[in-house]
C-alpha cells in the first residue's frame, strides 16, 4: 500500500492507497508529525510498503518527517521536487523553484483532469489561484490569506474582536448582515473569499475564451462553490497531482 501526505501550513493531509493506486484504504487530517504517526499506528492492518509526499514546509521539517517516517514504518519517502515541465504542463514562474509545491502539483492533477484550459483554486492557510491555458502553459497565479488567517488577524489587532469558535460555525448558516461580532467577522472573511474567487473567474474568461474547467480544492473550497457553479470540487487535487509528479516503480 502507498502512504500520500501533503504536507501544508496548518494540517497534514495523508491517506493510503492501495498499490495500484486504485483504492483508497484510509485517510485523515492531522495538525502535527505525532498525530500522524498515532493515526498510522491505530491502523495496523496497513502494510505501507511506499511513501511520497509533498511538503511546503521547510527543507529541515520535511527532512525530519522523512527520517521518522523511515524509523517507524521503514519505507523511504519520495518527495515531490520543482520541475520546469512535467508532460505538457510548463511551470509559469520566472524562478520555477520558488512556485510553492501544492501549486504545482495542483495544477499538474486539474491538468490531468481538465485535458483544457483551467483555473486552479486552493483555499487552506492561504488561499491560491493559478491558471493554465489549453496547452498547458502556467500562466502565473495570485497568492492571498485564507480563512483562518484573516480571522486571526482580526482578532491579533484589534481588542474587542473576540469570539467563541462555536459560535463561529453558527454564523456561516447565511450571509446576512452580521447582528453580532462572530457573524460580522466570519460572513466578511467568507465573502472576501468569494469575491476573491469570482475576480478569478473574470479574470479566466478574458483570457481562456474558447472555455475552461474550474477546479476547486483545499478545506474551504465548500465555503465558495456556489460561486463557481460549474466548478469541480476536488479535495485530493494535490495527490492526483502528487501520483503524477512521483510515479512509484
Ligand atoms: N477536517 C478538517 N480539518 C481541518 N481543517 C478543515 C477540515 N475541514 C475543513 N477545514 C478547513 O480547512 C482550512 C484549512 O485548509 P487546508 O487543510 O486545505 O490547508 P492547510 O494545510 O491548513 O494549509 P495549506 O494551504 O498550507 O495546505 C481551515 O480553514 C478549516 O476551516
Ligand atoms: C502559497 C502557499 C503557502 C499555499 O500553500 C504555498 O504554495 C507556498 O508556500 N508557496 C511558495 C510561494 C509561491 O508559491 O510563490
Ligand atoms: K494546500
Amino acid at each position: 500500500m502507498i502512504l500520500e501526505l501533503d504536507c501544508g501550513n496548518s494540517f497534514i493531509k495523508w491517506r493510503v492507497i492501495s498499490s495500484d493506486g486504485r483504492e483508497r484504504a484510509l485517510s485523515g487530517v492531522v495538525d502535527s508529525d505525532s498525530r500522524l504517526f498515532e493515526a498510522l499506528a491505530a491502523s495496523p492492518a496497513l502494510s505501507i510498503t511506499h511513501c511520497r509526499l509533498v511538503s511546503v514546509r521547510s527543507d529541515v521539517e520535511t527532512e525530519q518527517l522523512i527520517d521518522r517516517l523511515r524509523g517507524s514504518l521503514g519505507v523511504e519517502a519520495v518527495s515531490a521536487q520543482s520541475a520546469s515541465q512535467v508532460g505538457a504542463v510548463r511551470n509559469g514562474y520566472d524562478d520555477f523553484q520558488r512556485l510553492g509545491l501544492d501549486r504545482w502539483l495542483a495544477v499538474l492533477g486539474a491538468y490531468h483532469l481538465g485535458q483544457r484550459a483551467c483555473l486552479v483554486v486552493d483555499l487552506g492557510t492561504a488561499v491560491t489561484a493559478d491558471f493554465v491555458s489549453a496547452d498547458g502553459a502556467h500562466l502565473g497565479g495570485f497568492i492571498c490569506p485564507g480563512l483562518p488567517l484573516m480571522r486571526d488577524q482580526l482578532s491579533t489587532h484589534t481588542r474587542r474582536i473576540r469570539y467563541d469558535r462555536q459560535v463561529a460555525l453558527a454564523a456561516l448558516q447565511e450571509l446576512e448582515p452580521g447582528r453580532s461580532t462572530a457573524e460580522a467577522v466570519e460572513r466578511g472573511c467568507v465573502l472576501m473569499l468569494r469575491g476573491f474567487v469570482e475576480q478569478q473567474l473574470l479574470q479566466a474568461r478574458a483570457r481562456f475564451a474558447d472555455g475552461f474547467e474550474v477546479f476547486l480544492t483545499g478545506g474551504d473550497a465548500d465555503l465558495v462553490r456556489d460561486v463557481a457553479p460549474g466548478a469541480q470540487v476536488v479535495p485530493d487535487l494535490v495527490f492526483v497531482g502528487l501520483a503524477i509528479a512521483c510515479p512509484l516503480g
